[in-house]
């Protein structure tokens, strides 16, 4: 029986490179593209299989921001496969991002300046929208658009003869300080990304402790620093080539600028490989790149604590209930 894999956010960036490396290095796997925009699905879908016309790999439309989008795709998901071996929750966004560069400037003179460009730690704000839903933009893509998917995909996600995989695209640049369970969806801080990221890495040490015992897994990951269509919101593609010389400088100092999407998708594609019962819930799993362009694989403990995780949780759940309960009211 193949595997059967769903990948969020396939598009472009790590997504799509995820889905390049495991058809390039996985014999039986069915690859499910979600992806919000049907017409670039197709072309990825298009340009796999022509890569390799043995390939298994199915395409569903579903915008994670959007809570009706969501529960129709996993309303099919339901109705076209009866389990999913692995789910990677990797679509993000990054809107509006303002870098602060006189911050950056005086990081280059400080002690700090490899966990800074690492972590963006103090360089990047945000401007956040509200969605139609009425939640913060950040927020319903990066987190609840993707628990909601979670708990509509639950029955595909039970107790099998195998155990299920979630794996998370979180980021290095997840910070607790940027994370309040007085405002989970950050509308009042001007850092959302960091914030939603933090979510992230705390409700998949919930999602461990509930799913655990039925044999759900979940993980988290930071693919590193890599130029893609986020990346390219803060500076623009030429600015980057400018950049290039002191970068490739820099990768002998930090092992965060894995810069291409291939690299990035060093850790989400080793923890692909690996038995979930010999990871501990607490580490975040990097993709790493060393000056001379090795990838490999390295971990974090995560700032965070248990009962936090499990607030979140029951937060989520009860915004879960709000939601249905107005979309079922709208219908
Ligand atoms: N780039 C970096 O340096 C880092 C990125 N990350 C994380 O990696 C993940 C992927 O980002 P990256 O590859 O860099 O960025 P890209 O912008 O290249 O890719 C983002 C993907 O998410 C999809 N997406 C965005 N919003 C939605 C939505 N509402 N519904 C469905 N799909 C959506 C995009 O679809 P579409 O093609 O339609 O736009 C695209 O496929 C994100 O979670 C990001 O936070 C983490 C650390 C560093
Ligand atoms: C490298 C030089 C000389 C300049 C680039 C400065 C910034 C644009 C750059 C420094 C640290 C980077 C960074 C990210 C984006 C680009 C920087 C701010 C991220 C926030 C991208 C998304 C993530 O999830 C983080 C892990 C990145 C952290 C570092």
């Amino acid at each position: 029986m193949p595997k059967v894999v769903l990948v969020t956010g396939a598009t472009s960036g790590v997504g799509r490179a995820l889905c390049q490396r495991l058809l390039r290095e996985e014999e039986e796997l069915h690859l499910c593209l979600a992806c919000r925009n049907p017409g670039r699905a197709e072309a990825l879908r298009a340009e796999l299989v022509a890569a390799r016309p043995s390939a298994q790999v199915s395409t569903v439309q579903v915008d994670v921001s959007d809570l009706r989008s969501v529960l129709r795709a996993a309303g099919e998901l339901r109705h076209r496969f009866r389990r999913l071996d692995y789910v990677y929750l990797n679509a993000g966004i990054m809107p509006s991002p303002h870098l602060d560069v006189k911050a950056l400037v005086s990081s280059l003179f400080s002690r700090n300046v490899i966990h800074v460009f690492s972590t963006a730690e103090g360089l990047l704000t945000q401007e956040d929208r509200v969605t139609a839903d009425g939640l913060q933009e950040v927020f319903a893509t990066n987190v609840f658009g993707h628990f909601l998917l979670v708990r509509e995909l639950e029955p595909l996600l039970g107790a099998g003869d195998s155990p299920r995989r979630l794996i998370w695209t979180s980021s290095r640049s997840a910070r607790r300080a940027n994370f309040r369970l007085e405002d989970v969806q950050h509308r009042e801080g001007r850092e959302p990304y960091s914030s939603s990221k933090y979510a992230v890495d705390l409700l998949s040490v919930a999602l461990n402790r509930h799913g655990n015992g039925q044999g759900l897994f979940s993980s988290v990951v930071c693919p590193g620093t890599m130029l893609t269509n986020l990346t390219y919101g803060i500076l623009p593609p030429f600015v980057w080539t400018l950049l290039m010389p002191f970068i490739w400088l820099m990768r002998f100092f930090a092992n965060a600028f894995t810069l291409t999407p291939h690299n990035g998708a060093e850790a989400l594609v080793w923890l692909f490989h690996q038995k979930p019962e010999s990871l501990n819930p607490l580490t975040k799993y990097l993709s790493a790149t060393t000056g001379l362009g090795s990838n490999y694989v390295t971990t974090e403990k995560m700032d965070l604590d248990e009962n936090t995780a499990e607030q979140l949780y029951r937060h989520l759940l009860e915004l879960e209930r709000h939601v249905r309960a107005t979309v079922r009211s709208a219908d």
